[in-house]
């Protein structure tokens, strides 16, 4: 069965437009950072951006066809300050990656690609009544992006998840699953960042993000990023060769940031 969209030859990027519109817009993402593009602006430093997420909580994590996912119950989650004038709470989080080590990030930094991207996806909880509506909205959803990059050692919040993927090779199986997870590990320790509008980067590729990328990364090991890659793109009833299927990428390259605002906090 072949995939409405996704990340090969037939399917890829450079064919969303033909069934999504969206996505030749002006507002689009990732985009290269040009960072002699990004300005400064006290706003951003003044209201710190925040947030607060639960130690323990119980989570659904799937296999979309395009990558995992781990569904959170957001309820006593909260991100807010920064570029954001409401408090979001927290949806879900997932991953983007590719091939190689020396590309798999959406998001770019002067033409420099990470080896993944995370992001954790957050709704606009006190402007509108559930996630659905809010990715409709201009500042529906806000997004923490987290690049990624190649470390020796595992990381050991990472391995949370990665530990369950195993459970989940083919699309559409999930696994229930009740841990502690740091967020605060999953996000780099320096709070600077860039921050611009932009869309979902998946079909249908809304015009409804508002972004935020840290500067710095936090890492992965490679046997963690092969477990990535081990994910496949079908059902485990679609007949196909051990070797087919594989989700070995799933990111969008860079549009252009056009008239848009590239603002930085932090240098
Ligand atoms: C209607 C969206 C379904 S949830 C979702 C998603 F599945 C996804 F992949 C991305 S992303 O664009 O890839 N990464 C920011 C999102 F932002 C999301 F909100
Ligand atoms: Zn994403």
């Amino acid at each position: 069965m072949s995939l409405d969209w996704g990340y090969t030859d037939d399917n890829g990027p450079s064919t969303w437009a033909e069934k999504y519109p969206l996505a030749a817009g002006a507002r689009q993402s990732p985009v290269d950072i040009d960072t002699s593009k990004a300005t400064s602006d006290n706003s951003l430093v003044d209201r710190e951006i925040d947030w607060s997420y639960p130690s323990n909580c119980s989570y659904r994590i799937v296999n979309t066809g395009y990558g995992w996912r781990v569904d959170t119950y957001g309820d006593d989650t909260a991100l807010s300050g920064g570029p954001l004038s409401e408090v979001y709470k927290l949806e879900q989080f997932h991953c983007h990656w590719g091939a190689t080590n020396d590309e798999g990030s959406e998001h770019t930094v002067d033409g420099k690609s990470y080896a993944a991207e995370l992001h954790l996806v957050h709704w606009n909880s006190e402007k509108y009544s559930s996630f659905k509506e809010a990715a409709s909205q201009p500042d529906g959803l806000a997004v923490l992006g987290v690049f990624m990059e190649i470390g020796n050692a595992d990381n050991a919040e990472l391995e949370k998840i990665i530990s369950l993927i195993p459970k989940i090779i083919h699309k559409g199986q999930d696994s229930q699953a009740s841990f502690d997870l740091d967020f605060g590990s999953l996000l780099p320790e320096s709070k600077h960042y860039w921050t611009y509008l932009g869309s979902l980067t998946t079909p249908p590729c809304n015009e409804c993000v508002i972004w935020t990328v840290f500067k710095e990364p936090i890492t992965i090991s490679e046997r963690q990023l092969e477990v990535f890659r081990s994910l496949k793109s079908v059902g485990e009833e679609d007949a196909i060769e051990p070797e087919e299927g594989k989700l070995v990428k799933n990111y969008r390259p860079p549009l252009p940031l056009g008239n848009r605002v590239l603002r930085e906090c932090g240098p």
